[in-house]
């Protein structure tokens, strides 16, 4: 199995349209040798999931529970997800960290959540702005894998994507340069191989997100720890979302 890995995260946007709308070219493109993910809000779910049924693509949520089930209102469980068609659900994006109070440790039983019922977590990990104007990016990144790796066993560490996303980068049009996301990533992978041996460090996936798009997304994938990316705002549009994965597709050593 290829480690390489492109996902779409819709955040709060789209519309029954414009699921309609957006997941045929996808679907046209996808392959099994390059996972493409799409994870729109939970509502429109069932809706993508049958849109993408005849094809490659998967299907992913924006969040998971940390708990099995309970007198947990609003909140969705991993098994609940999958019953809904998802095999994939991304956890710690910045905008739950930070715009709602996640913490390091929820977003590892999140992650532990998520492989108890067989969906991969893609695990978002990035410093602030602040923090990176401060130089912390290493110790922050150290500690938000730190806290997963406490929570998941080095043998379900293989059933985990991270994702590498610069706070500073997200949304602003202002990505990180490949060099710079390839520094992080190359100290991300570093850590994975401390706490599961070679094998995490060959076949976790740890993509990139923040202002990806068609125009960046070839120098980003040409570094050899990037491994693909997770997109916001460029996959709300068909024709760039299909060109950043044909950028994978061309780029990417796939098997
Ligand atoms: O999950 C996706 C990231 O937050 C990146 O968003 P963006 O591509 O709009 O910068």
């Amino acid at each position: 199995m290829s480690r390489k890995l492109i996902a779409a995260n819709w955040k709060m946007n789209g519309s029954l349209a414009q699921c309609r709308e957006l997941l045929p070219p996808l679907a046209s493109v996808a392959r099994d040798s390059l996972p493409l993910v799409v994870c729109p809000p939970a509502c429109y779910l069932p809706t993508v999931a049958a849109l993408a049924a005849d094809s490659a693509l998967q299907v992913g949520a924006q969040d998971a529970a940390q708990h099995d089930a309970g007198a947990y209102t609003g909140e969705m469980s991993a098994a609940m997800l999958r019953e809904l068609g998802c095999q994939y659900a991304i956890v710690g994006h910045s905008e739950r960290r930070h715009g709602l109070g996640e913490t390091d440790d929820m977003v590892a039983a999140k992650a532990a959540a998520c492989l108890r019922h067989g969906l991969t977590p893609i695990i978002c990990i990035g410093e602030t702005q602040a923090q990176y104007e401060a130089g912390q990016t290493a110790d922050v990144v150290e500690r938000q894998v730190k806290a997963v790796l406490a929570r998941v066993v080095a043998e379900d560490l293989v059933k985990t994507v991270f994702a590498y996303e610069p706070v500073w980068a997200i949304g602003t049009g202002l990505a990180a340069t490949p060099e710079q996301a390839q520094a992080v990533h190359a100290s991300i992978r570093a850590l994975l191989t401390q706490a599961g041996g070679g094998e995490a460090a060959k076949r976790v996936p740890v993509l990139y997100g923040g202002s990806v798009k068609a125009g960046n997304a070839a120098s980003l994938f040409a570094m050899p720890d990037i491994d693909g990316a997770l997109v916001g705002g460029a996959s709300l549009v068909a024709a760039e979302m299909v060109a950043i994965y044909q950028a994978g597709l061309n780029t990417f050593q796939l098997d």
